[in-house]
């Protein structure tokens, strides 16, 4: 991937399986926004290919659900949460009146899923940042979709409020088979969470376990300067790079054998 002779990656090789939590690490500029604006089918890759639920990516694809980077909405937002989780929905299933009662119900469930029933008719822009948060997540899985894409949901979060928000998507994923491309600059608050680890700097990029991605060694490979990867009371963190990110080994895929095609494949080459 590259615009004009600025390369971000190259030479990709990814399947996010079913279940699978991916964290996306590098730093400001890196490529990590692009990343997730391919999936969506926003970006054209420049070279290979990139397919969501074995499927071209797309507009208006119910496959892969999104929750962007958080802004927080404008206090005299008329919508309520209820409202702002029904346009995840709405355009797809639900155009003929008769079937409004399914709509609704669509749109409670996802809120009871991440927590939010109790201001599921709170004005958005008087929620907290956390709270709002949830909201979004609700939307972006109103849909029920194989791939989850977040950028940075956790940022400016207090300590519970990740911990609730991850929550959320680790039962998700656990549940629903739901896989997570989960763009992130701080990997501890979802070290429990990560299968795998996407860490992009320089136009080149690693993938693999948190273990084999973040050690002194390849990160100092990736950055071509001395890096150093320390263990502090069981965080990870990275001391020399350029922007600072963090992360730690823990693996336990799930099993969801049902779904026929990755969540998410992007390899270097078109035509597989
Ligand atoms: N449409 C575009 N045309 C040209 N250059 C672009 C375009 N979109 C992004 N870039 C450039 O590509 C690089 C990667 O941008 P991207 O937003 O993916 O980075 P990022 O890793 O998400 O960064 P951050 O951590 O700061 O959000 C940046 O240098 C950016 O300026």
């Amino acid at each position: 991937m590259a615009f004009g002779d600025r390369v971000l990656w190259s030479g990709l090789d990814l399947d996010v399986a079913p279940g699978e939590f991916l964290a996306v690490l590098g730093a400001n500029g890196a490529g990590k926004s692009t990343f997730l604006k391919a999936a969506l089918g926003q970006q054209r890759l420049t070279a290979g290919e990139l397919l969501v639920a074995g499927r071209p990516p797309g507009r208006g694809s119910r496959a892969a659900g999104y929750v962007p980077q958080q802004k927080s909405m404008d206090a005299a937002t008329p919508l309520r949460a209820r409202d702002l989780v029904a346009l995840g929905i709405d355009g797809h299933r639900w155009g003929l009146g008769r079937r409004r009662a399914d709509h609704r119900r669509a749109v409670a469930d996802a809120l009871a899923a991440v927590g939010a029933t109790d201001y599921a008719d709170a004005p958005v822009g008087l929620l907290s940042g956390g709270e709002q948060q949830r909201v979004r997540i609700a939307q972006a899985l109103a849909t029920d979709p194989q791939l989850l894409l977040c950028d940075e949901p956790l940022l400016s979060l207090d300590l519970g409020h990740q911990r609730a928000v991850s929550a959320v998507i680790d039962r998700r994923r656990r549940e629903h088979g739901t896989a997570v491309v989960f763009v992130t600059h701080e990997i501890n608050p979802v070290l429990d969470l990560v299968d795998r680890v996407l860490y992009i700097a320089n136009g080149q990029h690693r993938l693999g376990t948190p273990a084999e991605v973040m050690n002194s060694a390849t990160l100092s490979e990736l950055y071509r300067t001395p890096v150093d990867v320390v263990t502090v009371r069981g965080r990870i963190v990275v001391v020399g790079t350029p922007d600072h990110a963090s992360g730690s080994a823990r693996h336990h895929p799930d099993d969801h054998q049902h779904h026929d095609h990755p969540a998410l494949r992007t390899t270097a080459r078109s035509g597989r």
